[in-house]
C-alpha cells in the first residue's frame, strides 16, 4: 500500500518555490523609459494571443502601468473561453495571468520570457465576468525577475479567483529572432512601427 502523498508546495501555502525571490533579490527603480503611472501599455505585438488587437481569437487584454513596479489588467471572459459550461477555462485564466505578469517588462524596460508560472485557482470564474488582475514585481536577481499576481472578479476589490507567482528570465532580442518562425520575424523586421517597439526594449542583460 502506498504511504501518504505530501501536498505539493503552492504559493498560497507559503512554501518556498523557484518563483520565490532569494533573500538577496532587489527591487530596482522603474526604468526611466517606463510608461507613466496610469498610462495604458498597449500591445507589444499585434498578433499576441494575450494583448494583440489583430489576433482573431485572442484575449485582447488591456493593461495599465501602476505607481511602482506594478501593473493592472482586465480580461473579459467570453463564450469562446469556456472550459466547463458557463465557466472560464483554467488554461486561459493562466494565460491572462502570464500576459499581465509579462507586462511588468515595460516597467524594467527589459525583454523577459516566462521560465516558470505557478497558479492557484481559488474559485470558478463565470463567462461574462471581468477579471481584474493586479501584478507586481517581488524581486530581481541578475537576469531573473520574480513576480506575483492576483485576479479578482468584477472589480479590483472583488472576490479573489486566481493567484500566480512567476519567474521571468531576461533575454536579448536574439531570443525571438533566433527561435521565431522566419516569416513572422520577417514581417516584424519589415514593419518600422513594430521594430521601433521592439528596439525600445533592447538591453544587454
Ligand atoms: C510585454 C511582454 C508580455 C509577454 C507575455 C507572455 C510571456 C510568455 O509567455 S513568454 C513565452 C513562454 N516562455 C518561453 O518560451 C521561454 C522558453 N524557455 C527558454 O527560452 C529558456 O529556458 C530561458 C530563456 C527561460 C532560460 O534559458 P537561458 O537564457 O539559457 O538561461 P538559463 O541559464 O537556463 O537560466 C537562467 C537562470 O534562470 C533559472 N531558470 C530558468 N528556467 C527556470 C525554471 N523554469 N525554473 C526555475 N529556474 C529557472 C536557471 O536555473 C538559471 O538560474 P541561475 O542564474 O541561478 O543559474
Amino acid at each position: 500500500m502506498n504511504g501518504p502523498i505530501a501536498s505539493p508546495p503552492t504559493p498560497s501555502a507559503g512554501f518556498l518555490t523557484p518563483t520565490t525571490p532569494p533573500a538577496d533579490a532587489v527591487l530596482p527603480p522603474r526604468a526611466p523609459e517606463a510608461p507613466a503611472p496610469g498610462s495604458p501599455l498597449g500591445s507589444h505585438y499585434d498578433q499576441c494571443f494575450g494583448c494583440g488587437p489583430q489576433h482573431p481569437q485572442g484575449l485582447r487584454m488591456t493593461t495599465t502601468a501602476g505607481e511602482g513596479l506594478e501593473v493592472f489588467a482586465e480580461f473579459t471572459v467570453q463564450d469562446c473561453h469556456q472550459g466547463g459550461p458557463g465557466l472560464a477555462h483554467g488554461g486561459l485564466l493562466t494565460t491572462a495571468m502570464d500576459e499581465t505578469l509579462g507586462s511588468l517588462n515595460w516597467l524594467l524596460h527589459a525583454p523577459a520570457v516566462t521560465g516558470r508560472l505557478e497558479t492557484d485557482f481559488v474559485c470558478p470564474v463565470p463567462v461574462d465576468s471581468v477579471l481584474h488582475i493586479h501584478a507586481w514585481i517581488t524581486g530581481v536577481h541578475g537576469r531573473k525577475i520574480y513576480s506575483a499576481a492576483e485576479g479578482r472578479i468584477g472589480g479590483p476589490d472583488g472576490p479573489l479567483a486566481i493567484r500566480a507567482q512567476a519567474l521571468f528570465i531576461q533575454v536579448k532580442l536574439e531570443h525571438f529572432t533566433t527561435h521565431g518562425r522566419p516569416e513572422d520575424i520577417k514581417k516584424v523586421l519589415d514593419d518600422s512601427d513594430l521594430m521601433k517597439r521592439a528596439r525600445a526594449f533592447e538591453v544587454n542583460p
